[in-house]
């Protein structure tokens, strides 16, 4: 079987090490052991189990691709760093003729889906891989085309939270408000509630003392004006490993696509799931 060459960048961070784990152990991959880092990062190399990452500072790319390139032709790269890199390493990646899977929310995403379609490469990008996610913004993506208006007049309450480090908004809550939108409720992301801290997180949502520096709790809720009819839609995740699954069938995915000699397209999650 022929195995697909990785490259995880954000290491050590806590989602770049949960997948190389997983990609370590997974016969359909072959990790290629660098990872891009961020410029807080003092160590030069991260160990996961017993494999030996080398790490390279942003103002290394140079570096890190003439690694990469001698590791052999067709890696794909999996993006989970900082919101601030996406642009930047979204270019590294395009230039770089390396297709990637950004799981990085934030940056400006506009400039980054111009960028992939100019490129000579594809890429997958979601702020979220977690598959049953998924599953469910393919659902509302199917309500807000198929019934646009269906909660005219429902209020909206979109609450969040996550570890403290988080950096931004949830791109999950951001991506629902435009579902939201097209079912008829006015909404901006600036309305989302984010919760960062780690008392309130324990005390009053009840989030497990374990999860605290690792978890993504999300709450939709509608109400009609008349206030006699309430929706709820709650997805509450602890720990990492449930995106994993997601982002390694998208490698396997994009790889099949970049196989059919498809360039300058950027998929979601829900191509993915699909398997189109
Ligand atoms: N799509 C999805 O399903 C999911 C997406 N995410 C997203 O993934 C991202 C990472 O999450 P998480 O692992 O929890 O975050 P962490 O803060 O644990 O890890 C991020 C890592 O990226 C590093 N980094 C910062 N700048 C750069 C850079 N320029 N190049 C490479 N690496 C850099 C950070 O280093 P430093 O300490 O120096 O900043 C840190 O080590 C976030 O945007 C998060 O929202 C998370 C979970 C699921
Ligand atoms: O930072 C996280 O943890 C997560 N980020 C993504 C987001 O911003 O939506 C996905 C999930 O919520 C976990």
């Amino acid at each position: 079987m022929e195995t697909i060459k990785v490259m995880v960048n954000g290491a050590p961070g806590n989602v770049a090490r949960t997948v190389i784990r997983r990609i370590i152990q997974d016969p359909r991959f072959a990790l290629v052991p660098y990872s891009l880092t961020g410029p807080e990062i003092n160590e030069k190399i991260c160990n996961v189990d017993d494999v030996a990452v080398q790490l390279f500072l942003p103002e290394a790319r140079s570096q890190a691709l003439a690694a990469v390139r001698a590791a052999g032709p067709e890696v794909i790269c999996i993006d989970f760093t900082h919101p601030a890199a996406v642009n930047e390493n979204a270019e590294f990646y395009c230039e770089g003729g390396l297709p990637f899977v950004m799981g990085t929310t934030g940056g400006d995403r506009e400039r980054l889906m111009a960028r992939v379609a100019a490129s000579n490469i594809s890429a997958v990008i979601a702020p979220n891989m977690a598959k049953q996610i998924v599953g469910f913004q393919a659902m509302m993506a199917y309500a807000a085309e198929t019934f646009p208006g269906l909660f005219a007049g429902y209020s909206l309450d979109i609450r969040e939270s996550h570890q403290q480090g988080k950096a931004d908004t949830s791109g999950t809550a951001k991506a629902m408000v435009g579902y939201f939108n097209r079912l008829g409720c006015t909404f901006t992301e600036a309305d989302i509630v984010k919760e960062r801290d780690p008392q309130r997180q324990k005390t009053v949502w009840g989030i497990p003392e374990a999860h605290l520096a690792g978890h993504a709790w999300h709450t939709y809720t509608l109400v009609s004006d008349d206030e006699t009819v309430k929706f709820s839609f709650t997805h509450n995740v602890n720990g990492r490993e449930v995106y994993v699954k997601g982002t390694l069938d998208a490698v396997v995915y994009l790889h099949c696509r970049m196989r059919d000699g498809i360039r300058g397209r950027v998929f979601s999650m829900i191509d993915v799931l699909k398997g189109d």
